[in-house]
């Protein structure tokens, strides 16, 4: 039997990620508790070594992330020569794959070697965003600091300027949301890559690839794009009943497995409300709103966690373009977490196809068809 989609399927075993009923852990830490207490990198932590860090250990990770998040020169000249006009997300899964040539360790395929590649690709991905962003709007990429905490970090070389704590907090929030999602499509991507023994960078690479989709990472972006075409208040049930009615998807609504609403999206909006508020303009915010109320009535779908991620990451000043690019920021953590449990307990994965095709063909040559 054929199941469209995979729908439903268990594929592996996975120790890092559950979604069950509805409630989603990591390393079985409920999400909720991890976003109002923990910070990005003690997730990443978490993640990777199925732990929470004590103090020593944490200021240990913390200065593995900061010593790593230099990127070569020839790597930066590489993403001056590419297209200004390119998406960040092309421009990025092209950097982290050329990434893998300055990586003397690329082909080291020990447990040792991959988890300083995790660390590797987590710290310097957001600098590679910086530079993409930067060089992009025709200015100098700026060097990361090391007194600096990851996100702040990334603030700092997006921007030029140290940013208040309540961006970075803010920023740092939506980044434990979207770390890891069990076997999600991108995950999966990752998962198919490493399950070959390619490396690890082929693998981020592959996942970089599907997270730009917007069935998935990319809707964060296009729900931007749906807010600005509606405009207004007046504009808003009209275009939304509009779309519904010609079955043309709502971005940020729906999800495969969660069919009674994202546990995600609840800090998302709480967090778009509270920075609309500080930012003296709530209109994306109050919008986004009624979509939500729009799509429950008319279509039983609830928001997923990229629809309000979107009005944060307005909120924060970053630029439309730069929403997926985060997302990957954060789930690079999630991705080297499945491919080093991948390459822990590793099968090919292969599964089969069931063939509808024509049968019985016989080769015609050239001249007679
Ligand atoms: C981080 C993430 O990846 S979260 C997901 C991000 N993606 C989006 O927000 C894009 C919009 N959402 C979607 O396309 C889907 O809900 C997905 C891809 C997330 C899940 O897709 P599936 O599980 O394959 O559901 P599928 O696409 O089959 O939808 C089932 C039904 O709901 C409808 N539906 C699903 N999502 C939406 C939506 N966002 N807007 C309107 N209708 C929708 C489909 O049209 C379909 O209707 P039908 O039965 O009348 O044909
Ligand atoms: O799990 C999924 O299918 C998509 C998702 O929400 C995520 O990757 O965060």
């Amino acid at each position: 039997m054929v199941v469209k989609g995979l729908e439903g399927i268990t594929a592996l075993s996975s120790e890092i990620c559950s979604i069950i009923d509805g409630v989603l852990t990591y390393r079985g830490y409920n999400i909720d508790d991890l976003a109002e207490n923990s910070t990005f990198d003690e997730v990443a932590f978490l993640l990777w070594y199925n732990h929470l860090p004590n103090r020593e250990e944490l200021a240990e990770h913390r200065k593995a992330l900061q010593e790593n998040a230099q990127i070569s020169d020839q790597l930066i000249n590489q993403i001056r020569l590419f297209p200004k006009d390119a998406h960040p997300m092309t421009t990025l899964r092209t950097a982290v794959s050329a990434l893998c040539m300055y990586d003397e360790e690329a082909e080291v395929n020990t447990a040792e070697a991959n988890q300083r590649k995790a660390i590797r690709l987590t710290a310097k991905i957001p600098t590679i965003i910086a530079a993409i962003a930067r060089i992009r709007d025709g200015l100098e990429p700026i060097a990361p600091r090391t007194d600096l905490g990851l996100v702040a970090n990334f603030l700092y070389m997006l921007t030029g300027k140290e940013q208040s704590e309540v961006a970075v907090q803010a920023l740092d929030k939506v980044l434990i949301l979207q770390a890891d999602h069990e076997l999600n499509a991108s995950t999966f991507a990752a998962r198919v890559t490493a399950a070959t023994l390619a490396d690890m960078y082929s693998s981020v690479t592959a996942a970089i690839g599907a997270l730009k989709g917007p069935l998935h990472g990319g809707a964060n972006e296009q729900v931007m794009v749906m807010l600005r075409e509606i405009g207004t208040a007046e504009n808003t049930e009209p275009y939304i009943l509009d779309k519904l009615n010609n079955k043309v998807k709502i971005m940020g609504f729906g999800h495969r497995v969660y069919k009674d609403g994202d546990p995600r999206a609840k800090h998302l909006r709480v967090m778009s409300k509270k920075l609309g508020e500080q930012h003296g303009d709530t209109k994306w915010y109050d919008i986004s709103e009624t979509v939500e109320q729009l799509v429950v009535t008319n279509k039983g779908l609830k928001p997923n966690v990229d629809f309000y991620s979107a009005t944060v990451y307005h909120y924060l000043d970053l630029s439309e373009d730069l929403f997926t690019p985060l997302f990957a920021m954060s789930r690079i953590t999630g991705w080297t977490a499945h491919i080093l449990e991948q390459y822990h307990d590793n099968r090919l994965i292969r599964p089969r196809a069931d063939y509808v095709g024509k049968t019985n063909q016989k080769y015609v040559p050239i001249e007679n068809r």
